[in-house]
């Protein structure tokens, strides 16, 4: 459009375009700061299409191109913000039409011109508006969507503790804090004894009771930041930040405690839901892999002593 100015003889239109080709190709190459580039392009727009509006651009059709500037400014802005400046355009454009008249700089034929462009620009900008209201809207459905689908891609349905893929995450960070600020932290694997011979003579849903049963036990016995979830299975992982080996024995023996305590209503009164377990405290210098296999080791030895204990 710049080249064909300047074949006309627009000597002003040629260098308003050629600045903005450069602005725009400035704006597009620092794309890095994406809000710098965007509040680039979009006043540039803007000043531009006020130029137009002001001078009549080629033989007065340089009006029409502002309808350019909703649809560009609300996909930039957003809704709220996109109302506003167009709002402003819309007043800048109005002052350009009255300017270009009293000023004598152009004079837009016939009068009925003015007001069209105007309306017809008034309605554009109300489609795009509603456009972006939908589009923000559905947006964030799928923001919501996704958010929910992330929470339940970490969490186990049955007794909805964390599943082992967020555990996974959690002990990660836990042995960066080890490493660190030196703060220790403790694992506990534990096993329901004898599960089997429950879901044989019971049936799963006993089975599937007494699990949610032991998620609440393990729930309501570890300290405030302990993590606990269900590792696989009828195994369940505990994780104590800030603790020592210690604090995961005492922990267990609360455990165990509880266990014998609170039995499941289903289930008679002679069989008892125990578990075992295995205590470690996790080391700088071995991976967290190593440590659960060292904690399964432990848990390991209590299931051959005897069951319904704890190891560490
Ligand atoms: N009801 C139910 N059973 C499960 C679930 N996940 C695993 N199981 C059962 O857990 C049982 C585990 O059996 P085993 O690995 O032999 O362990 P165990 O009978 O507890 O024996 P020990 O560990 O040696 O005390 C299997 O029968 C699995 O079917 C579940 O989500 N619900």
């Amino acid at each position: 459009m710049s080249c064909i100015a300047f074949t006309n003889g627009e000597h002003l239109l040629f260098m308003m375009l050629l600045c903005s080709s450069f602005i725009y190709m400035w704006a597009f190459i620092s794309y890095i700061n994406v809000e710098k580039s965007a509040n680039t392009i979009l006043y540039n727009l803007y000043v531009l299409m006020i130029y137009l509006v002001l001078t009549g651009g080629v033989e007065g059709t340089g009006p029409i191109w502002i309808f350019i500037v909703s649809p560009v400014t609300f996909s930039i802005r957003g809704l709220k913000r996109g109302t506003f400046d167009i709002v402003l355009f819309l007043i800048a454009v109005i002052l350009a039409f009255y300017f270009a008249d009293a000023l004598d700089i152009y004079n837009y034929e016939p009068n009925q011109y003015t007001y069209r462009v105007l309306f017809s620009f008034i309605i554009v900008a109300m489609l795009s508006a509603f456009y972006e209201y939908t589009r923000e809207k559905y947006n964030d459905k799928i923001i919501a969507l996704s958010q929910k689908n992330e929470v339940l891609a970490t969490i186990d349905p049955l007794t909805n503790l964390p599943n082992r893929r967020y555990t996974m995450k959690k002990l990660e960070e836990f042995k960066l804090a080890l490493s660190r600020d030196q703060t220790p932290f403790v694992i506990m694997l534990c096993d329901v004894d004898n599960f089997k011979k429950i879901n044989d003579v019971y049936g799963h849903d006993i089975g599937d009771e007494a699990l949610t049963h032991l998620a609440n036990t393990l729930k309501q016995n570890i300290p405030d930041k302990a993590l606990v979830s269900r590792w696989g299975g009828e195994e369940f992982l505990i994780a104590i930040p800030n603790a020592v080996k210690e604090k995961g024995v005492e922990v267990a023996n609360k455990i165990h405690a509880s266990l014998k305590n609170n039995s499941i209503c289903e289930l008679p009164e002679s069989v008892n839901l125990t578990i075992s377990i295995g205590v470690i405290q996790c080391l700088e210098a071995r991976s967290i892999d190593l440590d659960i296999k060292h904690a399964d080791e432990l848990l390991y030895t209590a299931k051959e002593q005897g069951k319904n204990r704890t190891c560490s």
